[in-house]
Parts: C-alpha cells; structure tokens; sequence
C-alpha cells in the first residue's frame, strides 16, 4: 500500500505538458531554440520543468504525468512568448485606422480628448474595451501596459474586462489637471489626486490575479507640477508602477520647457516631481539627450518605444540602439491610436522599419536584427514593466505566457514552399504573419485564444 499512496501524493499536482519547439529569448542570446522540448505547467499556471522530449520517459516518472496527455505540436508549429505591449491606449481603439494627419498636439485636442471625453458613458466603455482587449489578446498580447481616461469608473471597468479575458495588465486611470482645448475633459487637481487614490483601492480590492493599477500623468503639458508630485507620492504608498509621455515630438518638448523654465531638461521635470523610479514607463522618448538617457539609467525608468506612432504622427525616429547602449530598459508598444495598429507584430515590424531608416540616415548605423526585436517584444517589454519575473520567456518558475503559432495554418498568410528551419519560421511569423497563425494564445497557463464565449 505504501509505494502505492506515494505514488497518489506525487500525482497530486497535475501538468499541462506540452511537446515540440519553444523559441524564447534569454539575456545572454536575443534567440535561444529548443527543438524536440517538454515544457510542463503546474495547476498555478507556472512552468515547472523543460526538458527534452528524449527523456520524457524519466519527466513523467518525476513529475507524474502520463505520456498520453502530452500535447504534441504540429511539424511547422512553435511556442514563443506571448507579446507584452508597453503602451496601448485602450480608449483611443475605437478610431485606430484613422486621424493620423496631425502632429502629436493639434491631434490630442482634435481627434482624442473628444473621443476619451465619451467614457463617462460606461456602456460605450464597455463596447470600445471588450473589444481593444480581446482584439490584442487574438494578436498574441499576453500583457498590456493601458492608458484609460479621466473617468475612475470606466477604468475600473477596463480593468475587469481584462481579467474576465484573462489578459495580463497594468490599468491606468488618465490624470490631467490642464487642458483648455477641450474644456469637459479635464480634472481639477484635487479630484485627480482623490480619484487616482480611489482607482488603486477599488481595483487592488477586486483581487484580479493578474491585473494592477499604474499611476498615470498623462504627460508635463496636462499636469501641474503640485498634481505631478501628488501622483509620485501616491505611487510610492501604494507600491504601484508610473507611466507616461515623454520627449515624442519636437514642439512637445519646446511646450515643456516654456511651462517649467526652472527645469534643466524634460527628464528633469519628471526626475524633480518623483516619478522617475524603477517601476516607471515612459513612452516615446524620441528626443531624449544622452545625459536625459543616463538619468532614466539612474533611475531604473525604462523606456515604450513605440514606433507605429511615431512614424504616423511624424513625431520622430528613437534611436533603439543609443538606448541599448545606455543600458536604459526598454520595450515596444502598440500606442494605438497614434499607432494605427493595434497588433505587437506590427510593433515588431515598424521597429525594424525604424531602425533601417536610421541606417539609410547613417550607413555605419548597426541596424537591429529581427533576434533582438523579437527580445524586445516578449522579454524587453516585460523588463520596462518589472514584470520578468513573472513573464517574457520560458524559464522554469516564470508564468506560462504563450502563443502556439503555426506558420503553415490553412488559408493563411504564409505559403511554406519546404519544410523550414524553427530560426526561419520565427522570422516569417514576424515578417508575414498574422492573428490567424496564432492558433492559441496561453497567460498564466491558462488557454484564453480562442475565446471560450
Ligand atoms: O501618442 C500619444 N498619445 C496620447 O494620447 C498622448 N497624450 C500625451 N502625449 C501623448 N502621445
Ligand atoms: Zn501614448
């Protein structure tokens, strides 16, 4: 009876196993293969072991699973990480495609501050959410850094829909005491302070596994420098990340420093208010200085390079590789709607755009190669978040945050003429794919593409 009950105690914990080639980045090589793996996932959605598919015999001894229930990918078939998007504003998808014949101020007040004026309607909240968050999370989003509105109750809204989806965020409720173009889309500071401190304890209440509140300026230019500093003390009681804007077009970085002559740079405005911590993602950063570089460095402040918008807006070229070299953390984002697309792979390939039209400016220019952009997209992203521990590649104890992709699906995007190499198949997928070749979509072990309902 003995061997027996133990035998019971150890097939306690039940694996999902799953077999085939998992491509995943690592901090020493920006593409790492495994061909012929065995990962396995606990019941809490964390990878427990990966192994190789020779000695499955000894896995399923240890870990006590059986070799029926072992999933097997298909030829043409991977799993890579799932994409974490450092910058998407949920409550600008409804006009994504669109507006994108203005630079970054004269668009703010004439396409979006009348849209987010909207959400305090929660039921078209609630369209426009729904549909940004399952959108993303079919492109192989398992993770999204969101900007919301003003509004406490849509944001908290947002934040629901995201665990009802089963998508990992961080929400934020928009906060912005200036603005004199759109007069019904602003708050005084004191409702900004309050209902910023309201939003983190409703939704940390709601216990959602995987979604968390990020305070949220929007940027210098709709903030006071006393709001500015209320948020980074509110941040700092709470534990919770900070996102904003910084430095994406020229006029915006004249505009600040005419509003705070005092200080010596736009990362100094930021750095003299608190918010510049280890937790904090700043989108854009186009014009950053080498010296604004090192204090993001200092800081731990990472970067949302988000490079869709940038060219669509005319705002500017980040220069990825400078970043790189300052060792200044860094992801990719979708910035819909100043990103017209809502998809990371977009992001992935607008990244590569980016960085062949530096070296068309500059032939001695190291252009980034797809291995370093695919890092940048799945564990880069979750680095600018502080979330690696959790997620961006397959290690063991990490969540399991993963697409299975197959390049070869029917009446998809990609004609395989011959049977490829797993490096060739990554790169067709970014180059040429598209939702359809993700077949499933997996956050926290948890499969939630395709959609249950
Ligand atoms: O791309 C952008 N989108 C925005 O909504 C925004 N607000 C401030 N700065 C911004 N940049
Ligand atoms: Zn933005």
């Amino acid at each position: 009876l003995k061997p027996l009950f133990l035998n019971q105690t150890q097939n306690m914990t039940r694996f999902s196993v799953y077999r085939g080639t998992f491509v995943h980045s690592t901090w020493e090589t920006p593409l790492q293969i495994l061909e012929d793996a065995l990962l396995g996932v606990d019941e809490g959605g964390k990878i427990a072991f990966i192994g190789e598919g020779k000695d499955i015999k000894q896995l399923s001894q240890k870990f006590g699973f059986n070799l029926s229930e072992v999933i097997q990918l298909a030829q043409h078939e991977f799993f890579m990480p799932g994409m974490v998007d450092t910058h998407i504003h949920a409550s600008q998808y409804s006009y994504a495609g669109t507006a994108l014949d203005l630079p970054l101020l004269q668009w703010l007040n004439t396409y979006t501050f009348p849209v987010e004026a909207q959400f305090d309607n929660l039921e078209f909240a609630r369209k426009v959410y729904t549909q940004v968050v399952k959108r993303t999370l079919r492109n192989g989003t398992t993770t999204a850094c969101y900007f919301a509105t003003i509004h406490t109750d849509a944001s908290l809204l947002l934040g629901q829909l995201a665990n009802d989806f089963g998508q990992r965020a961080l929400v934020g409720k928009v906060c912005m005491d200036v603005n004199d173009c759109v007069k019904n889309y602003r708050e005084t500071s004191k409702d900004s302070e309050e209902e910023t401190g309201r939003f983190i304890k409703e939704l940390l209440k709601k216990e959602y596994p995987l979604v968390r509140p990020v305070v949220t300026p929007r940027f210098a230019v709709t903030c006071t420098e006393p709001l500015l500093k209320q948020l980074a003390a509110i941040a700092r009681n709470n534990s919770v990340h900070i996102q904003s804007h910084i430095s994406e077009n020229v006029d915006e970085v004249e505009l600040v420093k005419k509003l705070f002559p005092d200080s010596t740079s736009y990362t100094d405005v930021y750095h003299k208010c608190n918010l510049l911590t280890n937790k904090t993602v700043m989108a854009h950063g186009c014009h950053l200085s080498d010296k604004e570089l090192a204090v993001f460095r200092e800081t731990g402040t990472s970067l949302a390079h988000c490079p869709n918008s940038n060219l669509s807006l005319c705002s500017g070229l980040l220069d990825v590789r400078n970043v790189l070299k300052h060792k200044v953390k860094v992801g990719l984002g979708t910035d819909v709607a100043g990103g017209y697309s809502a998809s990371m792979i977009d992001a992935v390939r607008r990244t590569l755009d980016t960085s062949k039209i530096l070296s068309i400016q500059n032939p001695n220019y190291e252009t980034l190669t797809f291995e370093e952009v695919f890092r940048l997209a799945t564990l880069g992203g979750s680095q600018a978040l502080s979330l690696d521990e959790q997620t961006g590649n397959f290690q063991v104890g990490k969540h399991f945050d993963a697409l299975r992709v197959n390049v070869a699906v029917p009446e998809g995007p990609i004609d395989l003429i011959q049977p490829e190499e797993p490096k060739i198949l990554l790169e067709k997928f970014l180059n040429l794919g598209d939702d359809r070749n993700i077949v499933e979509v997996f956050v926290a072990g948890r499969k939630v593409v395709p959609f249950t309902d």
